[in-house]
């Protein structure tokens, strides 16, 4: 039976009068690479730092590798790059790769390390005087310098230009594919989708979704309608419209009854189209259901 790693047991996470994390529950299990979805304040650095022991939940139980994240033991098995990190300005690269190192028993190799990251050509720069992509790839290849069973990663990409973005996509796989276990939140909903096999949606601090990739857009069952007219008369369940250049948009979790309606009020139309949705429109279905009041 594949192993669970961490666990959040009915969580709550209070800041104040803030509930950041509302009774929430997640296994995160060996092998998975695990993408955490969610709008500005969703909860997902909460439940990011209650699973490194660096918030107590105000409720319910967190465990790590069986037993309290706060165990420096356990903390050895887990990797982690926060949202935000300060890394030494005058320490050169690969010092503060070894510095890091130096903290676990086992220990990844150094120029490998730097090389999975693209990071050979700077080993022997001051961190001071890099870039702020340079430094945040610097960041997130810390994360993996104790040999990590489980990686937590939040928004491990922000800033990072295409190229960077990619080629650390690149060394997450390699972890995954070494049998790595990672957890990442993220904004870009590509880098979910590129990497991800299970998505997590957690809105307002709860879990909206817990699923595969596939699930979670056939969950929602939103469908983006396109088709080129003149003017269109008010149609049914649009979630979202947008328009690019003549073509119009609309996003709809009743695809059969939009077309129908807009064939039943003789508006002229060309081009219609209907496709299923990408990740983003999912989860701003799943979000805007979310808002939406109970129906009756
Ligand atoms: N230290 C804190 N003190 C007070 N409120 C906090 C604190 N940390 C988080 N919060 C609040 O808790 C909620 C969840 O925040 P959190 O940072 O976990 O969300 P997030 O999903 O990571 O957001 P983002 O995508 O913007 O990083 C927000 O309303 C935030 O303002």
């Amino acid at each position: 039976m594949t192993e669970t790693l961490a666990r959040l047991q009915e969580v709550t996470r209070r800041y104040g009068e803030v509930t950041a994390l509302d009774t929430t529950s997640l296994e995160i299990r060996e092998g998975e690479l695990i993408g955490l979805l969610g709008p500005n304040g969703a909860g997902k650095s909460t439940l990011v730092n209650l699973l490194a022991g660096l918030r107590r939940p105000s409720s319910g139980s967190v465990s790590l590798f069986g037993g309290p994240p706060g165990d420096p033991a356990r903390r050895r098995l887990l990797g982690m790059t926060p949202q935000e990190t300060g890394l030494p300005p005058t320490l050169r690269v690969r010092e503060c790769v070894d510095f890091v190192a130096a903290h676990f028993p086992s220990r990844a190799d150094r120029d490998e390390l730097l090389e999975r990251f693209g990071l050979t050509g700077m080993r022997d720069r001051q961190i001071g005087g890099l870039s702020g992509g340079q430094k945040r790839r610097i960041a997130v290849a810390l994360a993996f310098a104790g040999r990590p069973r489980l990686v937590l990663l939040d928004e491990p990409t922000t800033g990072l230009d295409v190229e960077a973005r990619r080629a650390l996509w690149e060394a997450v796989r390699a972890f995954h594919a070494d049998g790595g276990t990672v957890l990442l939140t993220s904004h870009y909903l590509e880098e979910i989708e590129a990497l991800a096999q299970r998505v997590v949606v957690l809105g307002k601090g709860r879990v909206l979704a817990d699923d595969s990739l596939a699930a979670v857009r056939g969950m929602v069952g939103v469908r983006r309608v396109s088709l080129t007219a003149a003017h269109l008369p008010e149609l049914p369940g649009v979630l979202r419209a947008e328009t690019d250049g003549d073509r119009t948009h609309l996003v709809t979790a009743d695809a059969d009854r939009l077309v129908r309606e807009l064939v039943g009020s003789g508006v002229p139309f060309s081009g219609l189209e209907i496709r299923a949705t990408t990740l983003e429109e999912a989860f701003l279905a799943i979000t805007a259901r979310d808002d939406a009041p109970a129906a009756a």
